[in-house]
Order: C-alpha cells, then sequence, then structure tokens
C-alpha cells in the first residue's frame, strides 16, 4: 500500500483546505482523477503533487476507480491551481473541481474511453488560407518585440484600429509553428463567434476549441478534452478558459486586457489576466496582453519595465480617430435638457448622417424603457420590495422589473398608493431612447442592442449583421455594441449621459468610463474613406473635466498618468494592494456587527504592525438584495506579500468566528477587487 494526496471538491467553509490522505495499490501519478470515499459518499478526486504527513496510527481508506484512460492533469496546471487557491483564499479542492468540466467529474472510466475514440472526429476547418495582408511598420515592429522568449509578458497598447487582431493572429501563427498550441481569451462570449470565424479561416487545417458559458456540459467537455490531449491546437475562451489544461502551451493572449468580466464575481474571485500572467512564467509562455485602453495595472507593470511595453499608436490604412466635440448641456435650453435626451446639435448631426446614408452609434449605458416610474400625485415610486433599488419599467412587455433580484410584476394600471392613474416614467433607458430616435428622426432605421434584444441565441449574430451589411441608419446600445466591433459604415458615435461615473464613489469608475469612450469613439471612422468626417459626441454638463480634455486628445498616456498620480497619493491601486471583506445578513446591524468582529480578530493577530490596514465597516452601495443586507470593509497594504499573509492568517479566525454570528447569511473575501 501506498500514501496517495487527493483534493476533493470541499466548499470555501469547510475545514478541509488541501489534499486528505487515501491508500492506494499502487502509487497513483499527480493528476489522475480517482473516485474516494468521503463520509458515506464517493466523490470524484484529484491525485496531488503533495499532500499533509498522514497521521501516525490513523487508518486510511482506499482509493475507489482510477480513471486510467484520462491523461494525468500536467504538473503545471496543478501547480496554477494551488496559486490561484492560494492567492485568492480559497480551498484548493474547489478551485480545482471549479476548473474541471462538470461532466468529466461524473464519468467512468468506460464511458470516457468513448468520449474520447469521439474525439477524433475533431478535425480542422479545412480549406484554403486567405492571402496574409502586408503587415503595417507598427504591426511588424510589436511582432519583433515578441521574441518568444520563456515567460514574456508584453503589452500591446494597440488604439482602437490599428489591427491587433492580425498581431494575435501571427503570434499564435509563431507558436503552433514551434508545436506549442495558443490560448485566446476574450472578454465576452459574444465576442467568440467572430473570433472563432477569423481564425478558422486563417488557420483552416487547425483544430481550434472554445471554451465559454454558453455551451452544453458535452460540448465543453469535448473541447475541454481535445486541449488536454493536446489534438486541439487552439483554444478560444472567456475568462473560465484561462484554466483549461494545456500540455503545450506556448501562448495566451488576453484581448482587451482592461475589460472587468476577466474577473469571477462570484466563488474564487480569480482574475483570469492576473493568472494568464502567472500562468506564462511556470510555462514558459509567452503572455500577450492586448488594450487601446489598458487597464492601469498593467500600464504600471510596463512603465517600471515589468512588462514588454509595445505601441501601435496609427490606424491601418491611414484611417484617424474621430474628432471628439462636446455638447454643454449647460447652454442647451433648460427644458430640451431636462426632458430630452438628445440635445440639439446631436440631432442635427444625427440627421446629417442619416441624409447621407452613413450609420450613427448612440450609446447609453442603461438598459429598459425607464429606471423608474413615478406618481405624480403622491411620492410612490417603482422601488423593489426586496431590494434598496429601483425597478425598471420595461415597455416591451409593460413589466417592471429589478435588475438586482429578478422581481418582475404587470406595470400597474394606476399608482398602487393612491390610485392616480397618472405614472410617468422618470429618466431613460435605451428602449426609451430608440423610441425617441424613431420619432425624432422619421424614416430613419433605428435598431438596438442591449442584453434585453439578444437574450435568445444568434438575435446577435443576426443584429450585427444588419448594422454591418448597412440596413440600420442608427444603432442604440449599452456598452455590449462599443467594444470589439469593426463596423465599417459608422462615421458618428455619441455618448447621450455619461457623466455619472465621474462623481462615483467608486476609484475605478474614472477608469471604466475612459476606457469605454475610448473604446466607443473607436467604432467610428474605421474606414479610411469616412475618417475625416468622423466625430465623437459627449454630452456633459462638465465639459471641463480632466477625464474629457484627455479623452478629446485621444491621449491614454495623459489620462493614465495623472490617474496614476492620484492612485499614488491616494494610496490606492495599483500603488497599494485592496481586499475586500463582504457580509450578507437578515439586517445590516448583524452585518456590520460581523465585520467589526473581524476587525477586532484582525487586530488581535497583529494587522497594522504587519503593514495591513482596515477601514470601517459600510453598506454596499445597493444595501438589500433579496431580502439580505449587505455590508464590506476594505483592507488595504502596501505590500502584496503583506497583505497575503495576513489573510492567511485572519481568513481561519473568520471561519471560525462565524459560528458566534447567527443572524450572518454568508461572508466572502474579494482579493484584488474591482469594484469598491
Ligand atoms: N496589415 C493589415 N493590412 C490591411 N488591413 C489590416 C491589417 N491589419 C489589420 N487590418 C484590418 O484593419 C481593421 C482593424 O483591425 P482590428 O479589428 O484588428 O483592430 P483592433 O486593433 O483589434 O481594433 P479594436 O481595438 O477596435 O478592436 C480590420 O478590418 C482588419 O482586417
Ligand atoms: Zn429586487
Amino acid at each position: 500500500m501506498v500514501t496517495v494526496a487527493v483534493v476533493v471538491d470541499t466548499p470555501q467553509h469547510s475545514t478541509v483546505r488541501g489534499a486528505l490522505s487515501y491508500d492506494a495499490q499502487v502509487p497513483l501519478p499527480a493528476g489522475s482523477l480517482v473516485q474516494v470515499p468521503l463520509g458515506r459518499r464517493t466523490v470524484c478526486g484529484i491525485v496531488w503533487p503533495q499532500g499533509p504527513q498522514p497521521e501516525p496510527g490513523v487508518e486510511l481508506k482506499p482509493v475507489g476507480e482510477v480513471l486510467t484512460q484520462l491523461p494525468p492533469l500536467p504538473a503545471a496546471w496543478c501547480a496554477l491551481v494551488e496559486f490561484a487557491a492560494g492567492y485568492y483564499q480559497r480551498s484548493v479542492g474547489e478551485v480545482a473541481h471549479a476548473a474541471l468540466p462538470a461532466d468529466l467529474r461524473k464519468l467512468a472510466d468506460k464511458q470516457l474511453a468513448l468520449r474520447l475514440k469521439k474525439l477524433a472526429k475533431l478535425q480542422p476547418a479545412g480549406g484554403t488560407a486567405p492571402a496574409l495582408p502586408t503587415l503595417t511598420a507598427e504591426q511588424d515592429a510589436a511582432l519583433a518585440g515578441l521574441t518568444g522568449d520563456a515567460a514574456q509578458v508584453a503589452l500591446l497598447h494597440g488604439s482602437t484600429g490599428s489591427g491587433k487582431t492580425e498581431v494575435y493572429l501571427r503570434a499564435v501563427a509563431r507558436a503552433l509553428d514551434a508545436g506549442r498550441q495558443a490560448m485566446v481569451l476574450v472578454p465576452e462570449i459574444n465576442l467568440t463567434p467572430q473570433l472563432e470565424a477569423r481564425f478558422s479561416e486563417r488557420f483552416p487545417d487547425r483544430v481550434i476549441v472554445s471554451l465559454h458559458s454558453g455551451l452544453t456540459p458535452a460540448q465543453r467537455l469535448r473541447h475541454w478534452l481535445a486541449a488536454h490531449l493536446g489534438r486541439a491546437d487552439i483554444v478560444l475562451g472567456t475568462r473560465m478558459a484561462v484554466f483549461a489544461s494545456l500540455p503545450r502551451l506556448g501562448l495566451v493572449v488576453v484581448d482587451e486586457e482592461h475589460d472587468p468580466s476577466y474577473k469571477s464575481q462570484e466563488g474564487a474571485r480569480y482574475s483570469a489576466r492576473d493568472l494568464a500572467v502567472y500562468r506564462g512564467k511556470l510555462e514558459g509562455a509567452t503572455v500577450l496582453l492586448g488594450s487601446a485602453t489598458p487597464s492601469l495595472e498593467s500600464w504600471h507593470q510596463a512603465e517600471r519595465g515589468r512588462y514588454l511595453k509595445l505601441a501601435m499608436p496609427t490606424r491601418v490604412g491611414g484611417g484617424v480617430l474621430p474628432r471628439v466635440r462636446f455638447v454643454d448641456m449647460n447652454h442647451v435650453p433648460k427644458d430640451v435638457a431636462h426632458s430630452h435626451a438628445l440635445s440639439p446639435p446631436l440631432l442635427d448631426a444625427l440627421q446629417r448622417r442619416v441624409a447621407q446614408g452613413e450609420q450613427s452609434l448612440v450609446l447609453l449605458n442603461r438598459r429598459g424603457y425607464a429606471p423608474v416610474l413615478q406618481c405624480l400625485e403622491c411620492a410612490w415610486k417603482s422601488g423593489c420590495p426586496h431590494c434598496s433599488a429601483w425597478r425598471v419599467f420595461h415597455r416591451v412587455d409593460r413589466t417592471l422589473r429589478c435588475h438586482h433580484c429578478g422581481y418582475t410584476e404587470r406595470v400597474p394600471s394606476a399608482c398602487p398608493e393612491c390610485g392616480n392613474p397618472d405614472i410617468q416614467p422618470v429618466g431613460r433607458g435605451t428602449e426609451r431612447l430608440e423610441e425617441q430616435l424613431a420619432v425624432s428622426l422619421p424614416g430613419a432605421r433605428v435598431a438596438r442592442i442591449d442584453a434585453d434584444t439578444t437574450r435568445l441565441k444568434g438575435t446577435l449574430e443576426a443584429q450585427l449583421a444588419s448594422v454591418h451589411a448597412g440596413e440600420v441608419d442608427v444603432l442604440v446600445g449599452t456598452q455590449m455594441v462599443a467594444k470589439g466591433h469593426d463596423f465599417r459604415r459608422v462615421t458618428l458615435v455619441a455618448a447621450v449621459n455619461p457623466d455619472a461615473a465621474l462623481f462615483s464613489s467608486d476609484f475605478r469608475a474614472g477608469e471604466r468610463l475612459f476606457a469605454l469612450l475610448m473604446q466607443a469613439a473607436g467604432r467610428a471612422g474605421r474606414d479610411a474613406g469616412q475618417a475625416e468626417r468622423s466625430v465623437m459626441l459627449v454630452q456633459t454638463w462638465h465639459p471641463t473635466h480632466p477625464l474629457y480634455a484627455a479623452l478629446r486628445a485621444h491621449d491614454y498616456d495623459a489620462f493614465a498618468a495623472d490617474t496614476l498620480k492620484e492612485r499614488e497619493m491616494a494610496g490606492l491601486p495599483p500603488h497599494a494592494h485592496l481586499a475586500l471583506l463582504r457580509a450578507e445578513a437578515r439586517t445590516q446591524e448583524a452585518a456590520q456587527a460581523w465585520l467589526a468582529a473581524a476587525s477586532s480578530t484582525a487586530d488581535e493577530i497583529g494587522a497594522s504592525a504587519a503593514g495591513v490596514t482596515l477601514y470601517p465597516p459600510v453598506p454596499m452601495s445597493v444595501a438589500r438584495v433579496a431580502n439580505i443586507e449587505r455590508a464590506q470593509m476594505l483592507v488595504e497594504s502596501g505590500s502584496r506579500p503583506a497583505l497575503q499573509r495576513f489573510l492567511s492568517q485572519w481568513l481561519p479566525q473568520l471561519h471560525a468566528l462565524r459560528g458566534e454570528h447567527k443572524a450572518l447569511v454568508r461572508w466572502a473575501v474579494d482579493i484584488d477587487p474591482l469594484a469598491i
């Protein structure tokens, strides 16, 4: 008999943090999947490279079935999981098992053999590769910078339309030629179909698979196995793909690396971008981060020389970025400014585009018809009974919907409080804007793209195709339409109401707004023939705000320099490191009481001597969701290792502390939180 270490799926709050010990007949290679007894159940486990010494005299249970058909998970994969679990303060078992396809953990050896046989059917798309475009000088220089040296991290700072995708394609080609596999991450599942099309066109004789949450369990297993067995040359996917097992990984591309959706908002709240960088080091793979508006974290690393900075400031084919102009809402007649989303200069610009047969994109980052309904007689507003938030009026199906808990009701025909039939929408969302545009621009073909119009599979593709085909004059949408799309006919981009983020309590709101507006501007003038005429119009009450000055100049560098200086003075990331402790309870007092107790525990173990500062507990900005009160507490340190050491001492104590607080529903810690 030999002792093997096995990790099983354990919830965060279980006392099991690492591997368990079992008896096996023969030594089992690390990374093998096995069935093991756990309590009264039999569960899937992964043989782990290292585990605790079993206590002498304790009788170990035997390992059950071993999935011999599956090549063991690579050591580097186990190391990545181990790192992620440690860094994000979760159990190894939880992270490891969440990273595997659910179906894999359910299969017996025989069924697995069948699935593996079927993999032979995965074939390259076939056909002939198109002629390659001649690289621009900037693309050439960027590719020359990618030396292929082990563990190089490069930040490709390329303007919108500078041809970053072509650089990714060439870098992938090189990795494949060297016999390696490549992984390409995109922020949104919506962007995977067009990317898949680009890649299969370019690499007709390679096997390409995708990994994202839109796959069926069977597809996910098939694609995962293809990557794991090395049959797939290219893996395209969203953040979950960063955990794919790839035996010959040579390159990881993270497109739009600044995008918040790389950060998971549940479970181990990992950043796929940060894990990609770590993974590159582990596996000697090149990591290529690309963006027109890099995250300040990555920019800071590049400035310090930790990442190689590659710049592509120029648009392909002589295109220029659109001129940015501001409509000062203070000078628009008051009744117009307050009651209309569309100022006269914006309407005028739209009318001219429609007359000239050019497309316009109107951006409003708010879904629905109106964010709130209001009674004109009494004080009633369409609040959500379960959340501290308004319910949004959706006109299409005449519902009031809570965007936090999902609670939906038919719109009442009269005020539920006083019976007055006159209840009015206040403010506007994309639905109302679409309606208003259709009225203001008679004859124009107005379309809308947001999360509501794209619920059904295939609708987004169809809608985008009609935009590309020129069947739409004015496209209204949320951030969904602002990024990634290569619209060729758009000459006007308008941001209707972007000011709110300027005064947010979240220190990253400005960075997010700047990125969104730069990306949106980047949708205009992509065709060199029209570039000269292209304009971005921003309606604002604060036209002199420095963020807008940087936007006007398309000057990311200036924005980054200013913002980094502010962050340094305020002791904020990337100059400091944060963790957020969140508590949810039946009452706000209970949530905060638990955080206060957690804070006392931190004092006892010497947080401040360790260079770690804890801020007072505060309610979250939406304090109540689905009848649960939420509060948070910020933990900050100038040193990442100090913060990590402190957290690994502190969190086990919090697991213990939980028992004393009956009203606490759940708690979680978010390392490097994005939204505060
Ligand atoms: N070397 C080249 N020669 C000719 N056309 C090119 C070249 N490189 C890229 N293109 C074309 O230029 C357009 C813009 O490229 P791409 O969409 O990759 O830009 P991008 O940098 O990814 O922009 P964004 O950040 O806005 O997504 C595309 O239509 C692409 O096919
Ligand atoms: Zn609600």
